[in-house]
This record gives C-alpha cells, structure tokens and sequence, in this order.
C-alpha cells in the first residue's frame, strides 16, 4: 500500500468516524469556494456603471460583492468549524492507531534499530499532520474551484490573461523544493532532537534526580543539553534559510510576471480594448489568483508531509503485520513433556558489530529450576530477551518440546511465560491493578492478587495501605501513595507470580534490594511453585549474582563472554573446581568475614 492509497483509507475513516461533518464540511466548502472567487464580477459592473452614469449596472455590482461576499465568508467559517471536529476525531484515531501498533509489535527490534527508531519518533511527532490530511484535501478542491472560476473570468477579459496562474508554478515549484530542503534538514536532525530530549528528561526526572545530584554531572548535563540545542538550532536556522533563499527566488520570478501583465492590461484599456471595470476585476482576481497558488503551494507542502507520515503510518503497520504473521503458527503446548533446548544459539544486536552470545547448546529440563551465573555483560539478559521471544536468535535455534519457538506465534508464547526484572516498571494504578496486571483476565480478582502478594513476601502489604488494595500508588495519582524501591520490588513479584501456569517464568535480578537471605528464600518459593506446577512443566530461570541463591537451583549456568563455560548441579559443578567452584568459594568467603 503506497501513502496516496493510506490517504484514501484516512478519507475512508474520516467517513466512518462522522459522514454528516464531512458531507457538510465538502459542501460549505464547494459553495463557499464559487461565491469567493465569483464577487470581483460586481467589481466590473460597480465601475463600469459609475463611469457610463448608469445607477442599475451599480446597484447590481454591488449587490452582487455584498451578497457573495458574505455567503463566502459565512460558508467559509462553517466549514472550518466542520473541519476542526473533523481533524480531532481523526487524531484521536491516528494516536490510537500508532500506539496501539508500537505496543502490540510482537518483539522489540523496532525500538532497538536506530533507522527503525527514528521512523518510529517521526512518526510520532508528524501523526497530527495525517490527521490535518481531509482538512488539507478539501482545501485544495478550494483551491482548484476557485482557480478555474478565476481562470472563467479572465478570459472574459482577455483570454490571454488566463496564463496568469500559470507563472504561479514559478514559486510553488520553488515552494516544495524549499519544503524538501526543509524536510530533509529535519530528517538528519531527527537523532540529535531524541537525545536532546533524552537528556532533557534525565535532567528533569525525579527517579534520576538523586543520582545525578550525587555525582555533581547535573551542571555535565545542562551543558550538553546546552550544546546540543544550540547545534540543532544552528542546522535548523541553516536549513530554514536555504528555504527561504528559494522561495524568494520563486516569487521574485512571479512578481515580474504579474507587473508585465498589468501593464499590458492598463495598455489595452487605453486603447479601448478593455473596459476600466474590467482592468479593476482583473487585477482583483489576478490577486486572489496569487493567493490561491499561495494556499496551494501550502496545502502540497502540508499534504506532502501528510503522505510522508502516511508512508510511515503504512510501514509501521506492514512492519506490525509481516511481525505478527506466521505462516502455520505452531500451537503453544499446553505443558512441557522435555522442556526447552538451545541448539547452537548466537545473537548480534542490530547495528553492533560482534556477537553477545555465540554457540549456546544446552538443555533446560521440563520442571527445572535453572540459575544462570556470569559477570556484568555475560549476556544473561540477552538470554533471557530471546527465551521470552522479544528477539529472535540470529543463529541457531531455541526449541520448546521439540518445536522451533520461531514458528510460534510470540504473543502466544508470552501468554505462558511470566518474567520479573531488575529494571522492573512502577505502574502508578491502584494496588490491585499494579499486581493483576500481571494476569489481565484476572486484574479484579482479589483473592488471586493476595495470594500472589503474600507469596512475594509482601502478605503484610495491603494492610499497610490507607485504602488496602484500592490505594493508588505512585506520584502521578493526588493522594497517591508513593512505596520503598524494596516494597515496588515486592509488587513486581507478585505480579510476576500472577499466571498461575506459566512455562517459563524468568527471575532476572529482580531481587536487588533484598538482602541475600530474602532473595534465597523468595527464590525458593518460586522454585516450590514452579515444582507444584510440574503438571505444566513450567521452566523457572533465575538470573542472580549471587551464588547462595543460584546454588539450590537444579541447573546451573555459567556464562562468560556471550559462551557457556559451565553446565551442571551446584555439587557437580563445585566437584569440578572450575570457574564456578572457585568464585562460590570466594563469595562464601566473603561473606563469612563481612
Ligand atoms: N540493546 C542493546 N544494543 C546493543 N548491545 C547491547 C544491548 N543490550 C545489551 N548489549 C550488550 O550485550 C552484552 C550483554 O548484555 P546483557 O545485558 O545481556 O548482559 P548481562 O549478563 O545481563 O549483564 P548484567 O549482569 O550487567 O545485567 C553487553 O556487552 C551489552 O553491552
């Protein structure tokens, strides 16, 4: 689908969203185009029936600029009302269109790939412009009927005056090449404006406040900030006069043109070729002549940016769709017999230049509670990205009894996967919804919400809230009630401990702020869930850097630099004096003398 035809679909809507507005908004502006370019006739009667003394040729000529006058205007400031309500309704839809498409995307490449980022940001900031689209539409049929009613009138005149409208192409080309020179600026600026407001946030967020306090980088920050505003400034104003020197380039051609040609006009009236009242209707619908290439080289511009985001628009939802669609999707088991395998796993991040993960071959039993182990930058979580299907591995496979996972349709295989992270959301809803989110058709069942809470630990919680589970959290809601980072952590668990038969729930460092001895123990609980659920076979991996909790898991991983270094039980891999044996010592050690 190409961006004219995504414009059809968005006449198309604006139909279904309000027929009768669009209907009145097309007729107003018919007849309130036709009036408008039609009243300079009285002009040629008003002036010629005062020079010839004749006082019906007058009253006609001014009946006829009072009548259509005022029908123009009035037509005029109906159809903009009709137009407004028409643009609202239609950006409402836009903006649910585009969030909805951006949410439901199966995986997460589109916010990772810059090109994909930057199409995604223009998008967002240009989608008032599709909006705009009918309203823009209908101002060029306008523009056109009062472009061929200008044109009728002239050549009553003097048919070759009809060419007039013709030198307006001078600058409406000179217009869109302005517009485009515009446009093309704003496209290479895209990426500088999304770290301007990156940084702009960071600066001016409460949750990043306290840390950038402690390091002093605030005034760093404001300077770059600072920097980069005034960079994107320079290139905007750079770009903005390289527009402007062509659009003056463009009317100065005009203005030529529009001289010469009144100066013919006033030559043939000297010679009585053309009455005076004539020469006067001329230069006036000459002038609106201007005006209406004015509007259409304003309305192009517009529409072109209406096709621009269209294109967008239709991208995002082919990207979407081609995303969502699998040929003969694989049914997601209702329970795991052998348990998922990595078979030769290797991932690259779009854009990077070497793998995070090479060569992972390794079994994760049905049941299994498996610990993944590794330094900082290991590729734990990029493990974890690819077993819950938000990225699909750029070599090798990921089975799940047997079937490839990228032949199951991912929205499916999330509704069987469960995951808490470390950088865990603090959704500012009421209690009860923060937890039930977690399992949306069961967001209002209440006994389900307790019970998960009280297996996170946080039993005591709804009683330490003023209205219970119907307290609002967070800062956004007035009277909300803001929680500890341990207690926001709780409510992440719980909501994590929702689906009550998932067939892998990933723990990835959620438990940062809990002392080691919670962690194990919370760790515990879920592996005790995961067991009395064996009936689905669920899979429950924990990421930890903590070797007290991972030790009691039946699987442990060892991951070093993207590759596993170490597979097997805490007493064979301690048996083995490798890696993991000897970094456990170390931890234990530690913690003995601290
Ligand atoms: N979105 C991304 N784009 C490009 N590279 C990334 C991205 N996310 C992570 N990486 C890189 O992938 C590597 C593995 O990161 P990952 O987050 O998987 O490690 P980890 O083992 O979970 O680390 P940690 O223990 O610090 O959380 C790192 O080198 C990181 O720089």
């Amino acid at each position: 689908m190409k961006g004219t035809s995504a414009l059809t679909t968005l006449i198309g809507t604006a139909w279904r969203a309000a027929p009768m507005t669009l209907l009145w908004a097309f007729a107003a502006a018919t007849a309130g185009a036709v009036a408008s370019a039609t009243f300079p006739l009285g002009f040629h009667y008003m002036v010629d029936g005062a020079l010839a003394h004749r006082s019906d040729e007058i009253t006609f000529g001014v009946a006829v600029v009072a009548i259509l006058f005022t029908v123009a205007t009035t037509l005029t400031t109906l159809s903009v009302t009709g137009n407004w309500t028409l643009t609202d309704r239609l950006n409402l839809f836009v903006s649910e269109r585009v969030a909805l498409l951006l949410s439901t995307a199966p995986r997460l490449e589109h916010f990772e790939r810059k090109e994909l980022l930057s199409e995604v940001d223009q998008l967002r900031d240009d989608r008032r412009s599709l909006a705009a689209a009918p309203r823009q539409l209908l101002r060029a049929w306008q523009v056109a009927i009062r472009g061929g009613v200008i044109m009728l009138l002239l050549a009553t005149v003097y048919p070759p005056v009809m060419l007039v409208p013709l030198f307006g192409l001078i600058p409406a080309l000179a217009d869109r090449r302005a517009g485009r020179v515009q446009a093309r600026a704003g496209d290479e600026l895209a990426p500088v404006r999304r770290l301007i407001g990156d940084l702009f946030t960071l600066a001016t967020t409460a949750e990043t406040a306290k840390e950038l306090r402690t390091y002093g980088v605030t005034d760093a920050l404001a300077a770059r900030h600072a920097a980069l505003t005034e960079d994107a400034r320079r290139r905007d104003v750079r770009g903005a006069i390289r527009g402007a020197a062509w659009e003056a380039l463009g009317w100065t051609g005009y203005a030529v043109a529009f001289v010469g040609v009144i100066i013919v006009l006033v030559l043939r009236a000297a010679h009585g070729h053309t009455s005076p009242g004539q020469v006067v209707m001329a230069v006036s619908l000459m002038r609106r002549a201007q005006r209406q290439i004015a509007g259409a080289s304003d309305t192009a511009g517009s529409l072109a940016t209406a096709v621009r985001t269209a294109r967008r628009l239709v991208w995002l939802e082919d990207y979407v769709e081609k995303e969502t669609r699998m040929p003969a999707a694989a049914p997601v088991p209702d329970r795991l017999r052998t348990g998922l395998r990595l078979e030769g796993v290797g991932f690259r991040y779009a854009g990077a230049a070497e793998d995070v993960l090479q060569d992972l071959t390794v079994d994760l039993p049905a049941g299994a509670t498996v610990a993944i182990v590794g330094e900082n930058g290991a590729g734990k979580t990029t493990l974890v990205k690819l077993l819950t299907g938000m990225y699909r591995p750029t070599a090798g496979r990921i089975l799940v009894d047997g079937a490839d996972l990228a032949g199951i349709s991912p929205d499916r295989w999330r509704t069987r996967t469960t995951a808490v992270f470390q950088d865990f959301v603090r959704p500012n809803l009421i209690a009860r919804e923060a937890v039930g989110i977690g399992d949306l058709p069961r967001i209002e069942d209440e006994a389900a919400v307790g019970a998960a809470l009280a297996t996170a630990g946080a039993e005591d919680l709804p009683a330490r809230l003023p209205q219970g589970l119907a307290t609002p959290l967070g800062r956004w809601f007035t009277g909300g009630k803001e929680l500890s980072g341990g207690q926001w952590q709780r409510i992440a668990l719980a909501r994590g401990l929702m689906r009550t038969d998932p067939l892998l729930t990933v723990l990835d460092e959620p438990t940062a702020s809990l002392d080691p001895a919670a962690e194990a123990e919370l760790f515990t609980r879920f592996a005790e869930l995961s067991r009395s659920g064996r009936r689905a076979g669920g899979v429950t991996l924990l990421i930890s850097h903590r070797f007290s909790t991972a030790r009691t898991a039946d699987l442990i991983i060892v991951l070093a630099g993207g590759r596993i270094t170490e597979v097997g039980d805490h007493e064979t891999l301690l048996a083995r004096g490798g890696g993991y044996a000897e970094l456990f010592t170390l931890q234990a050690k530690a913690y003995e003398t601290g």
